[in-house]
């Protein structure tokens, strides 16, 4: 890829759904191998800017620019070569196998014959996320934080260049939401993968994300580091509430606590 290439570049980019505008003049970037944060109230656009990332919504105006090309003009299949997207519940609870999910990855890699381009990366990929021993067991026998990481696992055997995240520790335990974004990090360290991540929880975001875009009402209310952006008074303007801002002991992003009404 050629490195002054942008992974993600949106402009003037509008989306109207009835009466409500969940996207309003929306223009913003990713620059490849960055890892950005999408914060913001609920109802703010973070899913609607994400589905538009993810090709399957367009804009009502504007332009949405995956790698230099609008994500319209890509095929269904050449686009999830590039982008992967994993969800809150990456997978359901049903009857298949681990490793049935994790090669439903490689669909996009297959040949015309079904042929795998690369086949030794399933079995990598469950190396990696201590996946191997649960390989043949059903979904629906793990517990929530397992399938989340088979989810993970989904999406690295599909090889993404771009991955989008929505809110995917939402269902996790602390243990898992901490060991769900160091595999992110380390993901993105080894593979230089770009990721952009809805996140809620400002305190992980701040921790793992280069960059926040937060957005409100559908418009972006800033787009810089979680040092700048993270402070009492934006956290009031933003969400409606008081808090106290520090900085983290070990690195000194900034940290969160909420204060009580009264
Ligand atoms: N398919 C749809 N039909 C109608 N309205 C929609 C649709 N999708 C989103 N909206 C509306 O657009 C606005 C933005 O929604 P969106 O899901 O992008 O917000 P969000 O920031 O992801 O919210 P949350 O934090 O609650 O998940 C909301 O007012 C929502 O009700």
């Amino acid at each position: 890829m050629n490195m002054s290439t942008r992974a993600v570049d949106i402009s003037g980019v509008h989306k109207v759904f009835g009466r409500v505008q969940a996207l309003a003049d929306v223009s913003w970037g990713a620059a490849s191998g960055e890892w950005w944060g999408v914060v913001g109230p609920n109802g703010s656009g973070k899913s609607t800017l994400l589905r538009l990332l993810s090709g399957v919504d367009g804009p009502d105006d504007g332009s949405v620019r995956i790698l230099g090309q609008e994500a319209a003009a890509y095929k269904r299949k050449e686009l999830s070569r590039i982008v992967a997207v994993l969800q809150q519940d990456g997978v359901p609870p049903v009857g298949y196998t681990v490793r049935d999910v994790v090669e439903m990855g490689r669909y996009p890699h297959l040949d015309w014959a079904g042929r795998d381009t690369a086949e030794d990366i399933v079995d990598r990929v469950l190396d990696q996320l201590g996946l191997a021993l649960l390989a043949e067991r059903r979904l629906d026998q793990l517990s929530g934080g397992q399938r989340q990481r088979v989810a993970l696992a989904k999406v690295m055997a599909q090889n993404p260049q771009i991955l989008l995240l929505d809110e995917p520790t939402t269902y996790l335990d602390l243990h898992y939401q901490l060991q769900f974004m160091e595999l992110l990090a380390e993901w993105r360290r080894k593979a230089g993968i770009t990721i952009i991540a809805v996140l809620h929880d400002l305190n992980l975001a701040a921790q793992f994300c280069d960059r926040l875009l937060v957005l409100k009402e559908g418009r972006i209310e800033g787009a810089g580091t979680p040092g700048d952006l993270l402070t009492e008074n934006n956290i009031h303007r933003w969400f409606g509430v008081d808090s106290h801002v520090m900085p983290h002991p070990d690195s000194a992003v900034p940290q969160l606590m909420l204060k009580r009404r009264e």
